[in-house]
């Protein structure tokens, strides 16, 4: 498989805080990554860098064999942000159109991929509302839809589900676990601990470091866990 994303000795303060210490990942095409741990951990600075969003202050990432920040690769990334980026005077679909008229689309593909996304996340009946007239997980799963509009190859994903109920939060990440059967490359940040456990690969982040990785098997293993909230309690408390 090949390698989609190399994060090297990743670093960054804000003021006197370190927020990630001496980051070091590396992710392949075709998996699910999910970042998990504590709030203010450092996750969401983490995911920003890999867009190109936030400045680590030493350090390199590379993404598909580009190093960040470039203006191409934005055609490359989805990134669903933990604030919803939207436009409430405009219409569900007047906010797909318009983000998707930012990339490289022809006029059928644009069309492909509205009805494709609004499916996705189950909003098709409601396109034509104004976005101001959303509940919060409406807005959610918009979002979701905007990420993957331009098909990219890399899908970043920060909180997807939090006010998404539990039937369409199922459908979605059937969803995703067949964007990386396609190939794409995934990463979810996330506080729920099923979720974590349908990610190929785990990263623990704690304080700006990374404190243990691997599969949700091996992390249990290690960890004498039966179920991945012990291995997060265990983790933590090893720590
Ligand atoms: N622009 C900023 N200026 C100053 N401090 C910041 C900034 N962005 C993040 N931080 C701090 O960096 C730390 C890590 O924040 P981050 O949002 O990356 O955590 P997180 O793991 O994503 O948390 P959560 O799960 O709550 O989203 C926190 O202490 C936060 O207050």
């Amino acid at each position: 498989m090949n390698e989609t994303i190399s994060i090297r000795q990743i670093s960054k303060r804000f003021k006197e805080k370190t927020v990630l210490n001496t980051i070091d990942l590396t992710m392949q095409e075709g998996s699910i990554y999910g970042f998990i741990g504590p709030s203010g951990a450092g996750k969401t600075t983490l995911v920003k860098m890999i867009v190109g969003m936030e400045k680590p202050d030493s350090g390199s990432i590379s993404v598909l064999n580009q190093a960040v920040p470039n203006f191409s690769l934005l055609q490359e990334i989805g990134y669903m942000a933990q604030s919803d980026a939207l436009y409430p005077e405009l219409t569900g679909k007047e906010n797909l159109t318009f983000f998707a008229s930012l990339y490289q689309l022809s006029k059928t593909e644009m069309k492909e991929r509205i009805t494709y996304a609004a499916r996705l996340v189950n909003l098709t009946d409601q396109l034509s509302k104004k976005v101001s007239a959303y509940s919060g997980g409406m807005k959610r799963r918009l979002s979701l839809a905007i990420a993957l509009i331009q098909n990219p190859k890399i899908l970043i994903l920060d909180e997807p589900t939090v006010g998404i109920d539990p039937e369409l939060r199922q459908s979605i990440w059937q969803e995703l676990i067949q964007l990386k059967e396609a190939g794409k490359t995934i990463i979810v940040t996330t506080h729920v601990m099923d979720e974590a456990e349908r990610c190929d690969y785990i990263a623990m982040i704690r304080d700006g470091a990374i404190i243990t990785r691997g599969t949700p098997a091996e992390l249990k293993e290690q960890y004498h866990a039966t179920s991945f909230d012990e291995v997060f309690l265990n983790a933590g408390r090893e720590k």
